[in-house]
């Protein structure tokens, strides 16, 4: 039973979605997120980036998903910078079936003005520039993100994603 790794940029709808799909496939579900909190104690996201900074996050991300087995029957809600650092796009498609939600920029934007519980380091909801940071990021994370095994639109509602990945699990 292969892993399924969802990657795509912040807000894209990895962790919501990500669970719904385990749930339905009867699959355990893991955050990377929540795995590097617990890896640094209890330690928030924006306090590690806060007190060490971006690279020291990248490396703890980088070796939480180092710990993840194949075949594990674990959908992966990945982070949205996880697979464009060090060789992680690589090892996630050598240890799982690896999926893609692509969201436009202008929905990304939308989504995070929306909610207020989802303040990320590096995309700051009072920031003028939100949007064309976000349309930056995402241009330069394309190159990682299609490297995926599909790709989705974000919207996509589980049912119909599981029917598309059955074949290959
Ligand atoms: N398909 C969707 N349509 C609209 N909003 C969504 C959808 N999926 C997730 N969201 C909302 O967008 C926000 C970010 O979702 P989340 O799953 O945390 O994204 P990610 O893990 O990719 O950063 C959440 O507040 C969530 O409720
Ligand atoms: O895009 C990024 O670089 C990040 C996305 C976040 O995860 P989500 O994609 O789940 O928001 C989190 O890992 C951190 O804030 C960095
Ligand atoms: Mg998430």
């Amino acid at each position: 039973m292969k892993n399924i790794f969802l990657v795509g940029m912040p807000s894209s709808g990895k962790s919501t979605l990500g669970k719904r799909l385990a749930r339905h496939l009867a699959y355990r579900f893991v955050d990377t997120d929540k795995l590097i909190v617990r890896e640094e104690n209890g330690r928030s996201i924006n306090a590690i980036f806060q007190s060490d900074g971006e690279p020291y996050f990248r490396e703890v991300e980088s070796r939480v998903l180092h710990t993840i087995q194949p075949n594990s029957r674990l959908v992966v809600a990945t982070g949205g910078g996880m697979p464009c650092f060090f060789e992680n796009m690589a090892f996630i498609k050598a240890n799982g079936f690896s999926i893609f939600l692509d969201v436009s920029p202008e929905h990304l934007l939308d989504r995070m003005l929306r909610h207020a519980q989802d303040d990320r380091p590096l995309f700051n909801r009072q920031d003028p520039t939100l949007l064309k940071n976000l349309r930056q990021k995402y241009n330069d994370r394309r190159i990682y993100y299609t490297q995926a095994d599909l790709i989705v639109p974000g919207e996509i509602a589980v049912e119909e994603l599981s029917k598309q990945i059955e074949g290959y699990l």
